[in-house]
């Protein structure tokens, strides 16, 4: 996946500076002056020129300087943080958000059975989700809106899984989403979509991870059409992330930070 789509914070200032670029000329290339971008962001010409940089740096924008401006484009990854300010503000003025991805069920490398059940991050599953999970992870192959879609996964709350030492390296850390996977009339609720920081994946392919082998309780087989529907939950909406505080010893019986997040799937 894009490094830059992951969950780390982007510049505010850098984003706004953005968001204009879109408004000028959209995410296709657009020609751009410093000056003119300077006028939107009620800044100075070296203002809106370092802004710019700085886009270019976080591998937002694509540019080509040319002897009276600059023709910019929005990189997907630009485009998906801008989709996830987007999400936001849905969040802060609309209620009963609810992000629908859409895809078919796919194969995938044989690998995320090896990941989910390594001890590391087993014991991180149980006490932060509440349950062991089968050993694998279902991959769904998103649709192409879909995939543009997915950046608003970023404004959503995710129960944080921690990168961990093994003996001969290190495991990165992941976030676990909440949503319910629906296929035709049938739909199961306790579902995660695990996004690892490191994965051989490109952003086209979602994994999801529950207490069960999902082929079997949907009646599941490659192609077949499922809508993964995230929990409408925004980071905004709790002052402070529980599960970033609890480290997977001091789990008990008490409610996890899972409990909070089941309870708000539609
Ligand atoms: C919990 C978890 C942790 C992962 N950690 C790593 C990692 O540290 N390094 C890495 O290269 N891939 C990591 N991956 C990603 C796998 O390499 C791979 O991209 C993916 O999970 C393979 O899934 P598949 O067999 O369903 O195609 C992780 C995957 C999961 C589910
Ligand atoms: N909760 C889950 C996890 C995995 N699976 C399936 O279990 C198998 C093992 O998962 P995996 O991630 O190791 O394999 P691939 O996704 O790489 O094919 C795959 O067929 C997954 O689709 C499932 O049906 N339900
Ligand atoms: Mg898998």
């Amino acid at each position: 996946m894009a490094e830059a789509t992951s969950t780390a914070d982007p510049d505010p200032a850098a984003i706004a500076a953005l968001k204009h670029v879109g408004l000028v000329g959209g995410l296709t290339e657009t020609k751009v002056s410093c000056a003119a971008l300077g006028d939107r962001l009620d800044a100075s010409t070296q203002t809106a020129s370092r802004r710019l940089q700085t886009l270019e740096s976080a591998g937002y924008i694509e540019r080509d300087v040319v002897g009276d401006g600059q023709w910019v484009r929005v990189t997907d990854a630009g485009e998906a943080a801008l989709r996830a300010e987007y999400a936001d503000y849905r969040r802060l003025f609309e209620t009963d958000v609810e992000l629908v991805l859409r895809g078919a069920v796919t194969g995938g490398m044989g690998e995320g059975r090896h990941y989910i059940t390594l001890p590391g991050y087993a014991e991180q599953f149980r006490a932060r989700l509440g349950y062991e999970p089968f050993p694998g992870t279902l991959n769904v192959d998103l649709s192409e809106e879909s995939v543009r879609r997915r950046g608003e996964m970023a404004g959503i709350d995710a129960v944080p899984i921690d990168a961990w030492e093994g003996e001969d390296r290190t495991y990165g850390a992941a976030s676990c989403y909440g949503v319910t996977l629906v296929a035709g009339d049938e739909r199961y609720e306790e579902v995660h979509a695990i996004v690892p920081d490191r994965t051989h994946h490109d952003d086209d392919q979602l994994e999801l991870i529950a207490p069960e082998r999902l082929r079997d309780a949907l009646d599941l087989d490659d192609g077949d059409a499922v809508e993964v529907r995230v929990a409408a939950t925004s980071r905004a909406d709790e002052p402070e992330s529980e599960a970033a505080s609890e480290s997977p010893e001091d789990d008990d019986e008490g409610e996890s930070p899972a409990d909070a997040v089941e309870t708000e799937v539609a």
